[in-house]
């Protein structure tokens, strides 16, 4: 049986718009997964109704055998078991680290409130900012307690929405990197919100795409990369170049290998010098414009280049919206 399951959910906060449509989900214990999706698409009231801080209109959401109550149903809304943490999760400026961490445990006895506080700043690697204050430390660090803080009573699933957007991006990789290694060791169920695939993948390979209240596809992350079921997750990983004279299929521009001669010719327009690669900008013989990676960083503006690719790589999609598709 699943551990959190998120069962058919549905949310209006305004008569005619949906935020969310009978969205359901399920995370085993110790699973970590990366929810992505654009501004408005409902991430947050998904994170809100889990953690029982928001009304549903429709469907149910349960943690191993509890039914989560909302807030139109439970005195005091929220659980323990369940914590949302957020950019905006702001610690007291006038009690040091330590305290911080400590502040969710004051019904508790002062020996286990200390080893639990001990316990989280080793793991949290902030063992020596115990006694400095929240003003005293970088913004990542800052997150690093506001999570220590969510995890003193122990939680049985934390719900991340985009807490470090603020972070500047190697700080952000970093801290990433070190929480997921402390969320396997502590076996902790983790839902982790961003609009930002790098990001979702530095944390997981697991994936739930969310598009205007919709789950549109989920997976592993390679699966959705190779077999995108919509334009809008095929277009998360990479443009797109249309192929003209085949109905709904695209090719990455990093499956394009550049020949001097052959078939598909194209003058290059622009030339952009990027870390891995010089992007091309290639006018093809319909006008169409086309990017393409340029990895051995040979071609120039003006040059006359051709373009092939393997078939296998080709992106096809069934459906595609003229609405998707870019205006050029
Ligand atoms: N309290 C509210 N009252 C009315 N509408 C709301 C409220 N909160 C969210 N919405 C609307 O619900 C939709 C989903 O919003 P939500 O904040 O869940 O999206 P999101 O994906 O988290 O966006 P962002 O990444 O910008 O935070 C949006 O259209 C938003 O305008």
């Amino acid at each position: 049986m699943s551990y959190l399951k998120v069962s058919d959910i549905s949310k209006q906060y305004d008569q005619g718009s949906d935020a969310l449509v009978n969205i359901s989900l399920t995370l085993e214990k110790g699973e970590v997964v990366s929810l992505i999706g654009e501004s408005g698409s409902g991430k947050s009231t998904l994170l809100k109704i889990i953690a029982g801080l928001e009304v549903q209109d429709r469907g149910e959401v349960y943690l191993g055998e509890t039914r989560i109550l909302n807030p139109s149903q439970k005195l005091v809304s929220g659980y323990d078991e369940i914590k949302l943490i957020h950019q905006g999760n702001h610690l007291y400026p006038n009690s040091t680290v330590g305290e911080n961490i400590s502040r969710p445990l004051l019904m508790y006895d002062k020996a286990y409130r200390e080893e639990r506080v001990k316990l989280i700043l080793e793991m949290l690697n902030l063992t020596s900012f115990e006694d400095k204050y929240p003003r005293q430390l970088s913004g990542g660090q800052q997150q690093k307690v506001a999570i220590g803080r969510a995890m003193s009573i122990e939680p049985e699933v934390l719900l991340l929405d985009e807490p470090f957007s603020s972070l500047d991006t190697i700080q952000k990789r970093e801290l990433i990197e070190e929480l997921r290694a402390i969320f396997d060791q502590m076996q902790m169920t983790v839902l982790f919100v961003t609009h930002d695939l790098d990001d979702a993948l530095m944390m997981s390979g697991n994936l739930v795409i969310l598009q205007k209240g919709k789950i549109v596809q989920e997976g592993k992350a390679e699966d959705i990369f190779r077999n995108p079921t919509t334009y809008y997750t095929a277009k998360l990983f990479s443009h797109l170049n249309i192929i003209s004279d085949k109905e709904g299929a695209f090719i990455r521009p990093m499956d394009i290998l550049i020949k001097n001669k052959g078939r598909n010719p194209g003058k290059v327009s622009e030339k952009k010098f990027l870390i891995h690669f010089n992007q091309l900008t290639v006018i093809m013989p319909e006008g169409e414009i086309w990017k393409v990676e340029d990895k051995e960083r040979t071609c120039e503006v003006g040059e006359d280049i051709y373009l092939d690719w393997d078939k296998n790589k080709e992106v096809c999609l069934s459906f595609v919206s003229s609405d998707d598709l870019p205006t050029s």
